[in-house]
């Protein structure tokens, strides 16, 4: 069989096309959502993450700025932008690209962060809210990637394989997908035999950046595979996911480019309307 394509940019572009009436609404009520972003260092992936997010926030109308710092910048320089941040009523949501420069500690960057700010979820306040079940921002990786497994159907009962255990991507998107009743195994690189046991599942998500390490013989006929890995290899960027021959075996299976990524942009633009909301008191 060939694989109904879980098309990220197009499932992107509509999910957008909603926050930017919503984004209007606000603006007419005199609200303007803003997303501000902290990078240091000129590391060139990052660099391009950050100026999509922000071109992205600017289509839907939403203001964002980036604040960019020496990759020899210290803890105390982020720390005083994040206070100024904190404290600036223009500015919704917060972002600290991460990885960090070595010198600066990203737990102590993580926990600075506002918590009704946060807008990627990643701080220590923020995560406890998630697995208590509290309104909160959800990590954006995990969210998109739920939005686009809306598109495959129904989890419940489901056998689902997570493969790496981030704080980013894999241990979150396991909560995310338990709470939808699907039957979750995390994988990671101490896993035995683990490529063996992956033609069980009916759910594969990989977040690894191993490039070929999902096969065709691999993938159970019919399952859905979501593939978060995004690594250059020469000047493509590919993922975890061997897509070519693995089209032919899944029901489902989302490309790289243009599958998890699109929707990894999108939710922070999600998060950010929500911050503004929640910030103004609009339900
Ligand atoms: N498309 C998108 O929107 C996004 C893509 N990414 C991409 O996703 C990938 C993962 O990112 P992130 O979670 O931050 O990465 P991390 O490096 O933090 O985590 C990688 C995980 O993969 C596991 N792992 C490594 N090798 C193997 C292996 N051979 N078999 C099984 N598990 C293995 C590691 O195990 P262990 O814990 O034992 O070390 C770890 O848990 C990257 O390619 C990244 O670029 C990330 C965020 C967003
Ligand atoms: N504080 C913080 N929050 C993050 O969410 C965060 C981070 N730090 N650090 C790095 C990872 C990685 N990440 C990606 C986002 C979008 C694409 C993306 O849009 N990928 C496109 C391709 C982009 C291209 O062509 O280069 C796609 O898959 O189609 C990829 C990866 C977010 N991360």
């Amino acid at each position: 069989m060939t694989a109904n394509l879980l098309n990220g940019r197009e499932i992107a572009k509509d999910y957008r096309a909603g926050l930017a009436e919503e984004v209007e609404k606000l603006k007419e009520n005199g609200i303007t959502p803003n997303l501000t972003v902290i990078i240091a260092g000129n590391d060139g992936a990052s660099l391009s993450y950050v100026r999509s997010k922000n071109r992205a926030a600017e289509k839907i109308g939403m203001t964002s700025d980036i604040v960019h710092l020496d990759e020899d910048a210290t803890e105390d320089e982020v720390l005083e932008e994040l206070d100024r941040l904190n404290n600036d009523d223009n500015v919704s949501g917060i972002l600290v690209q991460v990885p960090l420069p070595d010198q600066i500690s990203e737990e102590k960057v993580l926990e600075s962060i506002a918590p009704h700010k946060d807008v990627d979820g990643f701080s220590p306040v923020n995560i406890g809210r998630m697995y208590t079940g509290q309104r909160t921002f959800i990590p954006c990786t995990p969210l998109g990637i739920m939005e686009l497994l809306k598109h495959t159907g129904s989890l419940e009962g489901k056998d689902i394989a997570v493969i790496g255990r981030s704080h980013i991507v894999g241990q979150p998107v396991a909560k995310l997908l338990t709470d939808q009743n699907a039957t979750v195994t995390l994988m990671h690189s101490r896993t035995k035999n683990m490529t063996d046991k992956l033609s069980g599942f009916d759910v594969i998500v990989s977040a690894v950046g191993s490039p070929g390490l999902i096969k065709a013989e691999h993938i159970k006929d019919g399952a859905i595979v979501i593939d978060v890995g995004n690594t250059m290899v020469g000047d493509k960027l590919v993922g975890d996911v061997d897509f070519d021959a693995a089209k032919e075996k899944a029901g489902w299976i989302t490309p790289v480019p243009g599958g998890v990524g699109p929707l990894t942009i999108t939710m922070v633009l999600n998060n950010t309307l929500l911050a503004a909301k929640w910030h103004n008191g609009v339900e």
